[in-house]
């Protein structure tokens, strides 16, 4: 458990020593990524930090950052990235796992660049859930978790800095070949037949005859 004195570099200097494993899940808001990524947990292991979630408990805890969070999250802003990489190093280091699916983060380039900075953790890659906006507000209004950012003012804004400030972060990593990109607009269990084969690889069936060992070969 981390205390309140730890100071960042304590942090990532602990969380270096567990090398994690990350994947970081980005996509528009309402594209689904929290309900895939519960679905990526029951099958793979991970251990899901949605950046969101950890912003509304720290609101709801009453810490000093309370009223900014919520300030910012009720304009669709990105909430400076300091407080989000403190929530979600504190996450990762309380886990007794060492698989993560980040959601929602990094939204921005300052999320990227600052992470990539304080904890040098590259992902392995780069899930990114394309869904038309038209889709992504149509879930959202039919979402119904009391979320005070889940109005049409408010949502048309996140869906502006989605295209302004997120889409540039998927762009670079793009850029790098990490992006694992998937048709989100689909119902969710097909959505999750292609998210399956990203963490789980299919064989081949008709692989060709010289890869396999004699017996098999010859079977
Ligand atoms: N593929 C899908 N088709 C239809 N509805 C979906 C799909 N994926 C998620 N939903 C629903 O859309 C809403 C937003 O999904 P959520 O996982 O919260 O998205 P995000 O975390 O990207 O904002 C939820 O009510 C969820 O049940
Ligand atoms: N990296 C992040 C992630 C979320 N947030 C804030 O939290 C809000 C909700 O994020 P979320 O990931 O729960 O939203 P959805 O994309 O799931 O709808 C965003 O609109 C931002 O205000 C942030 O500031 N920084
Ligand atoms: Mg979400």
């Amino acid at each position: 458990m981390g205390t309140a004195n730890d100071s960042s570099k304590d942090i990532s200097d602990r969380l270096a020593e567990k090398h994690p494993k990350v994947v970081f899940v980005l996509g528009g808001p309402g594209s689904g990524k929290g309900t895939q990524c519960e679905k990526i947990v029951q099958h793979f292991g991970y251990t899901h930090l949605s950046a969101g979630d950890l912003l509304r408990a720290e609101k709801n805890s009453g810490s000093e950052n309370g009223i900014m969070i919520q300030n910012m999250m009720n304009e669709g802003k990105i909430v400076p990235s300091e407080v989000t990489i403190k929530l979600l190093q504190k996450a990762m280091l309380d886990s007794g796992n060492e698989k993560f699916l980040i959601d929602g983060f990094p939204r921005n380039e300052e999320n990227r660049a600052a992470f990539e900075a304080l904890t040098k953790i590259e992902p392995e890659f780069v899930l990114y859930f394309n869904c038309p906006e038209k889709e992504m507000e149509r879930r959202i209004l039919n979402r119904n978790q009391g979320r005070e950012d889940d109005n049409i003012e408010t949502i048309r804004k996140r869906f502006k800095v989605f295209l302004e400030s997120s889409l540039p972060v998927i762009e670079y990593y793009k850029g790098k070949g990490k992006v694992r990109e998937i048709d989100a607009a689909k119902p969710v269990e097909e959505v999750f037949e292609e998210v399956k084969d990203i963490f789980n690889p299919k064989v081949p069936k008709d692989e060709n005859v010289e890869g396999r060992c004699m017996c098999c070969a010859i079977l």
